[in-house]
């Protein structure tokens, strides 16, 4: 071999072993940890893998191909849907459906469990297809939001609203795709959280954050603030403590984004109740249970500022919930202030 073609060699190794392990590769990887796995929870995970990339191409075309703006439509939670919001549905779905491993999806845009026709498939899927909804049309990072879950009714039979009706705890998989300067997606299985970065030259998702934690005491904190006159006087007070802490307020109003930077430099986010959402605005089932998953499996905490978000048993597929999630140390010391304020 020439000393030309010995050079090339070793550039072509350097370039390969530059490019990290791909998602279909990690999966695989683990998916040999479980010798009961089949596969299955696999090709989940691959389905909303291709989803994703289809949303992500939707997006980034969005203003060029006329999908912005209203669908002219109102979804349940009688919110006004945005045509990316159904177009994000509606691709899930396909590619869920298609794949033949879900059962059963429940979804932000629609107002029932919808049952996929796979009565063999063992698994569950609650989505937020496109979340950020109000930031689209602003070129604003957005995302999509996804829990798994193995049903109860046995195989074979039609899926219930008691499979849909889980609470976070029972969670297989929990994760989101954040469309952003970048297209990232992240989940955890319960062993740990993993963020990888798609590389459109190539077409794959590439493991990039292998193994995330997030920070025990951040410094930034995130909310609406057009919203603290609703506060109660313990959130109202720990809010004045952040500000004398000389925290960072940041707010980027998808909470996909907010929560990503939070679990990347260490902070808190809060969305508790308000005079028009007293129950809180994000809904448990497919958008609180997913992040409090993954933020656990971070070394964070999620709470409705009661209770631990999994451990909320839900009645209803679209309820809503209170969320405070981040660094373990700031939601104990907001816990400690809610707490505090019942004393004055
Ligand atoms: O505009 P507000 O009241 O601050 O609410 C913003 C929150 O609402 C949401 O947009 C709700 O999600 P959807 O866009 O999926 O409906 C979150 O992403 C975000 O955190
Ligand atoms: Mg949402
Ligand atoms: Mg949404």
């Amino acid at each position: 071999m020439t000393t030309q073609e010995k050079e090339a060699n070793v550039e072509i190794k350097k370039f390969v072993a530059s490019i990290g392990i791909t998602l279909d590769r990690f999966i695989s990887q683990r998916q040999q940890e479980f010798p009961y796995a089949k596969g299955e929870l696999s090709q989940i995970l691959r389905d909303i893998g291709l989803a994703a990339k289809v949303v992500n191409k939707a997006i980034m075309g969005s203003g060029l191909i006329g999908i912005e703006g209203p669908a002219g439509e109102r979804n349940v939670q009688g919110e006004e849907q945005q045509k990316l919001d159904v177009v994000a549905n509606m691709r899930f779905i396909r590619a869920l459906t298609k794949g033949q491993e879900v059962c059963a999806i429940i979804s932000e845009e629609d107002e029932e469990m919808i049952d996929t026709g796979n009565h063999e498939a063992k698994y569950i899927v609650a989505m937020d297809p496109l979340d950020g909804s109000s930031n689209i049309d602003a070129n604003v990072p957005i995302g999509t939001i996804f829990s798994i879950y193995r049903r109860k009714s046995p195989v074979g039979t039609p899926p219930t609203t008691e499979d849909v009706l889980q609470k976070g705890a029972n969670q297989v998989a929990g994760g989101y795709v954040l469309y952003g300067s970048s297209m990232i997606l992240t989940y955890t299985t319960g062993y740990g959280v993993n963020g990888f970065t798609y590389d459109h030259t190539i077409g794959e998702f590439i493991l990039s954050y292998p193994n995330m934690k997030i920070k025990e005491l951040g410094s930034i904190f995130s909310y609406n603030e057009g919203n603290y006159n609703d506060f109660s006087e313990g959130t109202k007070a720990y809010l004045t403590y952040c500000r004398n802490q000389k925290y960072t307020a940041r707010y980027i109003g998808s909470l996909v984004a907010d929560f990503h930077r939070n679990l990347l430099k260490g902070g808190i986010f809060f969305y508790p109740a308000t005079s028009k959402s007293p129950n809180g605005k994000l809904r448990l089932l497919y958008e609180c249970n997913s992040l409090a998953f993954v933020i656990e499996q971070a070394g964070g905490k999620a709470t409705d500022g009661k209770r631990r978000i999994l451990d909320i048993e839900p009645h209803d597929i679209h309820q809503r919930s209170p969320l405070i999630i981040g660094s373990s140390a700031m939601v104990d010391d907001v816990m400690q202030f809610i707490k505090n304020e019942q004393f004055h």
